[in-house]
């Protein structure tokens, strides 16, 4: 089939070079003019496992090519809208331009049987809007949404095999043309749902305010076995047993961050109030609090561990992305404790692998180094942020025989407590005796 991908973040090119990779002829497009270079270089404009493979396979393949130019989407039929969503400024709601202007974008290019395919995620009732504009415009191309599921590391095994796929549909004729263009999926026995906008819509902001909501949940807990010298991991471990509750995203420490949970959150409770219904979902500030609570509670345990000021000491964070395995750093609870400790006055070193570039742009305040040893050298206090292999992996004694310091915040609940110990160290985890 012929695709275009409007969108070339960490979504939509994804996305692209996935449909590519599996047989459909693909044209992404962005007006990014120097992300559409790299990518058509074949080189991608962010980290993300596996992705340079499939760029360059389905790019040899002749079957993928990317362009600044809407024009370039006329051949296509299916029109997948992945654009970014971002919070507004001084408001939580979800910022709709890029997809309101994506969409009038695409309006000249469609023809009778198109049907353009929103992957953005939406505040509930986008897609009834989207699709009345594109009846009113006469050109016979037709609308559905099918939320996008993927997890930044593991962006393209969740796009070829995704654990479901969801259609919002306004006719059985747009979801037969999804069946087609996800056929490799379903013939791998993918569930399918398919169903109406509104529920459609509301599936991808539940899902995300549900696992939100787990973390927190652990978050919360962390903060009672706080006071009660109870370890979190251990109650992790114990609930998580039991299949109703199940032990994934149970992981207490510095919290969610990323470019998906912390606005999503925000933009269903922006909605949901519009709605009349705030109150329905009221604990999704409370959810928010509690995270962003974590990020505080690292700041306080350094400020206590270097005996109540941090200022002028030397602080290695280790990490500055949301998560491990990805470039990203939106809302990246690992930035955001070390721009705090600089607040404070802190000698702030930090370090990633993949990070520092994106990083250096929002806060170009900051000291940064790729090299581990050199963050950690002379280091009065280490702070784990951000769980990579790398920092999970590091020796004690190694880090001992660098830093100035004996004490290491686990931000991420991600070390051998016993192992840091038995090496001299003072550990203090979150949550965790
Ligand atoms: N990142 C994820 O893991 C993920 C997963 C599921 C859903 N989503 C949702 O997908 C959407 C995109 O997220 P992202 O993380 O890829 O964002 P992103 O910022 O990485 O990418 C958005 C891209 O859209 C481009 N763009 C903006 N306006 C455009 C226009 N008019 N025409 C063409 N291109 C335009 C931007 O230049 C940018 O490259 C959001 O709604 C997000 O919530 C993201
Ligand atoms: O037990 C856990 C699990 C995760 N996190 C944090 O939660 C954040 C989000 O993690 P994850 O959900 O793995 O990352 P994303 O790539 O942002 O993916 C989420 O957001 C995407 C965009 O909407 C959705 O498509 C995915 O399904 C959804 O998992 C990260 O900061 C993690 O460190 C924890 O603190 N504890």
């Amino acid at each position: 089939m012929k695709l275009s991908v409007i969108g070339c973040g960490y979504l939509g090119a994804v996305h692209a070079s996935a449909m590519a990779e599996l047989g459909h002829e693909v044209v992404g497009i962005d007006v990014d003019a120097a992300k559409i270079m790299q990518l058509a270089a074949g080189k991608p404009s962010f980290f993300e496992p596996g992705l340079p493979e499939i760029l360059a396979s389905a790019g040899a393949s002749g079957r993928l090519r990317f362009s600044t130019d809407m024009a370039d989407v006329a051949d296509a039929t299916v029109h997948f809208v992945a654009v970014g969503t971002p919070q507004m400024q001084g408001s939580h709601a979800a910022d709709m331009s890029y997809v309101d202007a994506a969409v009038a974008g695409l309006l000249p290019y469609l023809k009778p049987g198109d049907l353009v395919v929103g992957k953005s995620t939406v505040p509930v009732g986008t897609a009834a809007r989207l699709a009345q504009l594109i009846a009113d415009s006469g050109t016979g191309a037709t609308l559905a949404w099918n939320p996008e599921f993927l997890r930044e590391g593991f962006a393209v095994k969740d796009t070829i095999e995704p654990d479901r796929l969801v259609y919002g549909v306004a006719d059985e004729s747009a979801a037969a043309v999804l069946d087609e263009v996800y056929a490799a999926a379903l013939a791998a026995g993918t569930p399918r749902i398919s169903t109406d906008y509104a529920t459609a819509e509301l599936v991808k902001v539940a899902a995300n305010a549900f696992l939100a909501t787990k973390i927190s949940f652990i978050n919360a807990m962390a903060e009672i076995a706080e006071v009660t010298g109870a370890d979190v991991s251990q109650l992790a471990d114990a609930i998580g047993h039991d299949a109703r509750i199940g032990r994934r995203f149970l992981n207490a420490g510095v919290g969610f961050g990323g470019g998906c949970l912390p606005k999503d959150i925000r933009a269903f409770t922006a909605r949901a109030e519009e709605l009349g219904r705030g109150e329905s979902v009221a604990f999704l500030k409370e959810v928010d609090a509690i995270n962003l609570r974590r990020r505080q509670r690292a700041v306080d345990l350094a400020v206590e561990a270097l005996g109540g000021s941090v200022y002028n000491k030397r602080i290695a964070v280790l990490g500055v992305t949301f998560k491990p395995n990805s470039d990203d750093v939106r809302d990246s609870p690992a930035l955001d404790i070390a721009v705090q400790l600089k607040g404070l006055g802190a000698g702030v070193i930090s370090t990633d692998p993949q990070g520092i570039e994106n990083a250096r742009l929002r806060h170009p305040q900051l000291d940064y180094t790729d090299s581990i040893d050199e963050a950690l050298n002379g280091a009065e206090l280490v702070v784990l942020a951000t769980e990579w292999t790398h920092f999970r992996e590091l020796d004690p004694a190694h880090v001992a025989s660098l830093a100035a310091g004996r004490t290491i915040i686990d931000g991420r609940n991600a070390l051998d407590a016993a192992a840091w110990r038995a090496a001299g160290w003072t550990y203090r985890g979150m949550g965790r005796p």
